[in-house]
């Protein structure tokens, strides 16, 4: 078999490898992007909006709104109050306004009632197929629920929005109660299958449904909360948003493009990187002796760029962004909470040597690789390290993310659904010329 493939291969190498100047004589952006990171625009929205270049091009430290509110502003003031804010940005990214205090309650009511899985479907769906892979079990949950609807391929805003509910509802059980199936039939752990509590937030049910005692403090479930709404929504064009666009606009349901969207995200270059960057921060703890030693750290990243260290690709994760250069505003938020985080856990030590891989990891890609804009830590550099410290395993880390993002895809798709109407097919010119076709025995 290993022979066959081989040859198959080598036949796929001949064939299909196209030289790297077609590319530029025939203009294609490779990644849909100049090299400076600018996008081809390939729609328009009004869910949120990134600046990472001033009007004159000239790179800017990055700026994310939702609505066009500040993503600053908005941890900064939930901070200040000391509020949950999960269920109020959810509220803003998919109605396009910020809640009063009674529409907030009644959203939040209308979701506590949405949090509830068919009967048995636990036991039938989640607990009888138990994998490492999280979010493939949501995939293939969610498939599973579309043969519970009989509306499912009803593509009415009305039901549309009505399904994305009922998802952005239950993320939360798939995901945590499929990591409790993994942890009990492959970890050999004890299986727990804790209800959410309707008076509960989103991200206290979470470590509701997670700990065996179900107990957890307010200061561990809003530093979740915060780090949930970071991840809400980034534009039309991030990899598994572009992917909602794509198969919404073919016409198909809500749950195979959601199904399609998780699949995206979990790719390591996107929302996968969270774990890949706390498996790889462990690694580079493990591989260096002095902490303090910058000349070290520098060697080890060197080693990791050139496929020698951590998982051979040649990626430093949770480092360098697709249209951001100077900085991540997520980024820089998380900052602040990782720092009191490590303060406040003894962890000190750790938090410097990161600090040390956020600093010299983007010189260090800069010389090895080469790049036209600046490059800076992205916001999963340190996600890992909270989920960590709030005691959340690795499995769930990308799970976290599409909890959370599960909000711009809905209302990306639903942009979608009322303003385009048609069918997203850009064009791939063939650089092959034509051949006269050999009968059978005429082939060499
Ligand atoms: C929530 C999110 O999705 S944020 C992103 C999470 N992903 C990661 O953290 C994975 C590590 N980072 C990366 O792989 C990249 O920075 C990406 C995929 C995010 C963006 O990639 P690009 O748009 O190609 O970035 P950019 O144009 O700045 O890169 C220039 C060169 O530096 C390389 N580069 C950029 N970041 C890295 C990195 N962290 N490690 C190694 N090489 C890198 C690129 O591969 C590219 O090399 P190439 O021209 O030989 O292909
Ligand atoms: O915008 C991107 O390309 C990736 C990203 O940061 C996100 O989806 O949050």
């Amino acid at each position: 078999m290993k022979q066959i493939l081989e040859k198959y291969q080598k036949k796929i190498m001949k064939n299909s490898v196209i030289p790297t100047e077609f590319y530029q004589q025939y203009d294609v952006k490779k990644g849909l992007r100049d090299i400076n990171g600018k996008g081809v625009l390939a729609g328009l929205t009004n869910i949120s909006a990134i600046h990472s270049f001033d009007t004159n091009g000239k790179q800017i430290p990055g700026i994310l709104e939702y609505r066009a509110y500040n993503i600053k502003d908005i941890v900064g003031n939930l901070r200040a109050e000391n509020r949950f804010g999960f269920e109020e940005n959810a509220y803003l990214l998919l109605f396009g306004e910020l809640p009063t205090r009674n529409e907030l309650k009644d959203f939040q009511e209308l979701l506590a009632k949405k949090r509830t899985l068919p009967e048995y479907f636990v036991r039938e769906n989640v607990l009888a197929n138990p994998t490492s892979d999280i979010i493939n079990s949501m995939s293939r949950c969610l498939l599973t629920l579309a043969s519970y609807d009989p509306k499912a391929s009803d593509i009415s805003i009305e039901n549309v929005l009505d399904q994305s509910l009922n998802i952005i509802a239950n993320f939360p059980l798939l995901a945590i109660y499929a990591y409790q199936a993994y942890n009990h039939y492959r970890q050999g752990a004890s299986l727990y299958i804790h209800y959410p509590d309707t008076k509960l937030t989103t991200a206290e049910n979470i470590l509701r449904m997670l700990r065996p005692d179900k107990k957890y403090t307010d200061t561990e479930a809003k530093v979740l909360d915060i780090a949930l709404i970071l991840h809400m929504e980034h534009g039309g064009g991030n990899n598994s948003t572009f992917t909602t666009h794509v198969v919404t606009s073919s016409g198909t349901d809500t749950y195979a493009t959601i199904a399609a969207a998780l699949s995206s995200l979990k790719g390591p270059k996107h929302g996968g990187a969270n774990i890949k960057a706390a498996k790889m921060l462990e690694n580079i703890k493990e591989n260096i002796q002095n902490y303090e030693d910058e000349e070290e750290i520098e060697a080890y990243l060197y080693k990791i760029l050139n496929k020698e260290a951590f998982d051979c690709q040649g990626l430093i994760y949770g480092i360098g962004h697709a249209i951001y250069s100077v900085s991540d505003p997520r980024f820089e938020v998380f900052k602040a909470y990782v720092a009191a985080l490590a303060k406040e856990k003894g962890l000190e030590e750790e938090f410097e040597l990161y600090e040390k891989v956020t600093k010299l990891a983007p010189q260090v890609i800069t010389n090895y690789r080469k790049t036209y804009k600046t490059i800076s830590p992205n916001i999963d550099f340190y996600s890992g390290f909270v989920y960590r410290v709030l005691g959340i395993p690795q499995e769930l880390y990308t799970p976290l993310f599409a909890i959370a993002r599960i909000i711009g895809w809905s209302a990306h798709r639903i942009e979608e659904l009322i303003n385009m109407n048609k069918i997203i097919r850009p064009a791939y010119e063939s650089v092959l010329p034509s051949k006269t076709y050999e009968k059978i025995e005429e082939r060499k």
